[in-house]
């Protein structure tokens, strides 16, 4: 079964061939740490963490690097008004992103290469660039010269004549399509020394550089939010392709968050910061919520949704629990043809938890007959399913970052006890043929969502749909 995926630049599902057989290659945008994270920016980390864990479960050692823009207008902007030094913002919130992207399951990066740490490697590009007749130096900063690069905007599908940048016009602009690559140094601003003068870096070099850095000129996978497809990612190709790359093979972009129809985004101030959020649910509720969409599609916030998922996923951790107390242990197996298949349909994810879901009900049919050896084995197919998808319950990752169940444990036990009483008094009704007195009991757990089951090993208890 081969892993098909869907390509910005060729607008179709492609099979995934890597460069280099066993090994791929992935390189994601990441932050501008500029403030504390929102659920949207994790969006893109959750759902190519799932790439990323599907291609290592089918054997490929996975290279993956996600950078962090160190260096930035609003940055500079938001640390000067709150009076710190830049480098020290930059920091105080790339840890804020670390934070986040570790609470929620998502895998480190085999590297998270800053900007600031690869001013060389930018200068030789612009160097590259400008030799080649892609780039020139006027006043200090240096320009892309789009009309140079005939296949500009066959990512995007922008026109050259319609493009506009989204950034300052830049007084030495020779056409208004040009970018920049490289800032002149403003008074008080942070720069480094090139032989064009001191500056700093435009943003859509940084990737270009970084990515040539740990993955070479060609490489498998660039990925990213959809609202990086224009200019960013187009800028990329500019350059890199410019200066004799191959560069990415596949491109792939996510889906937004949205609230109120928009963008969630700070600029519109439409935002929900990730530790406002794990105040109301816990991280894998999170992920459950921001990984169960297609990662194409958009994901409209709700409340009622976030609250949905989490209530769904307390489901799927109830059901792993009664097996275990039925069965002892359940070890993590493997996923079905059913779930390959739906990943490999370009990470299809809502198929693969309707797969999840269905194994589910199979196992719980198999406890209901007393078929505990099965129920076990489906058991550990959900496990290793839900393990693709960064969610297992019984991850030893929960309980690293404090998110585990254990909070639940005593009220657990506690209803475990009183049911248990309830369905000793019923069994004693049942011997003395007190048949009313037995089915009151009956009446009496069912009314509070409570389900009895009797199976060949004597009845069980069951809290309704888990
Ligand atoms: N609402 C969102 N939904 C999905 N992905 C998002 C969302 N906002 C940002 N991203 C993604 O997060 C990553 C980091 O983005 P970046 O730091 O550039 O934020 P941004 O787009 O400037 O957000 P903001 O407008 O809130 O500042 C990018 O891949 C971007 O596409
Ligand atoms: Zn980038």
């Amino acid at each position: 079964m081969t892993l098909r995926l869907y390509d910005t630049e060729t607008r179709t599902l492609r099979d995934f061939v890597s460069l280099v057989d066993g090994q791929v290659s992935i390189y994601l945008c990441g932050a501008t740490v500029q403030s504390e994270p929102h659920i949207g920016h994790v969006r893109s980390g959750v759902a190519f963490d799932v790439l990323r864990r599907w291609l290592a479960a089918q054997g490929f050692d996975v290279l993956f690097v996600r950078n962090v823009t160190d260096i930035d207008d609003k940055i500079l902007t938001k640390a000067a008004e709150a009076g710190r030094p830049w480098w020290e913002w930059a920091a105080r919130f790339e840890r804020a992103f670390d934070r986040a992207y570790d609470k929620l399951g998502v895998l480190p990066p085999s590297v998270s290469p800053r900007a600031t740490g690869h001013i060389t490697q930018m200068v030789e590009l612009i160097e590259t660039l400008i030799e080649r007749g892609h780039a020139y130096a006027a006043g200090g900063d240096v320009y892309f010269d789009v009309r140079s690069f005939p296949n500009y905007g066959a990512l995007s599908g922008h026109k050259i004549d319609d493009v506009h940048q989204g950034e300052g016009a830049g007084h030495f602009k020779r056409d208004q399509s040009d970018f920049t690559l490289w800032k002149a140094a403003k008074p008080g601003e942070p720069s480094w020394p090139t032989p064009w003068g001191d500056g700093r870096p435009g943003w859509h070099l940084e990737c270009s550089a970084m990515a040539a850095t740990y993955l070479g000129s060609d490489f498998d996978i660039h990925c990213g939010g959809m609202d990086l497809v224009f200019p960013h990612h187009e800028n990329e190709i500019a350059q890199s392709r410019a200066a004799g790359c191959g560069f990415a093979h596949y491109w792939l972009h996510n889906g937004w968050v949205t609230l109120g129809g928009e963008k969630m985004s700070k600029s519109l101030g439409n935002i929900l910061s990730i530790p406002a959020v794990l105040e109301r649910v816990r991280p894998q509720e999170l992920r459950y919520y921001l990984g169960s969409a297609h990662y194409r599609s958009m994901l409209e916030y709700s409340e009622h949704a976030l609250q949905e998922a989490a209530a769904t996923y307390r489901r799927i951790e109830a059901f792993i629990a009664r097996v275990e107390r039925r069965v002892g242990a359940i070890p993590r197996g493997n996923w079905t043809d059913a779930f390959a298949a739906a990943l490999n349909d370009d990470v299809g994810v809502p198929a693969a938890l309707a797969e999840v879901h269905h194994t589910i009900t199979e196992a719980n049919t198999a406890l209901e007959r007393g078929d505990g050896e099965r129920a076990r084995s489906l058991a550990a197919q959900v496990r290793g399913m839900l393990a693709i998808l960064g969610v297992d319950p019984l991850d030893e990752h929960w309980h690293e970052v404090g998110a585990d169940s254990s909070a639940s444990e005593p009220a657990i036990a506690a209803l475990e006890g009183l049911v248990r009483s309830e369905m000793q008094l019923r069994q004693q009704a049942r011997q003395d043929r007190d048949w009313a007195k037995a089915d009151a009991i009956r009446d009496k757990l069912a009314a509070l969502g409570i389900d009895l089951t009797d199976t060949a090993d004597g009845p069980e208890w069951s809290l309704r749909n888990q």
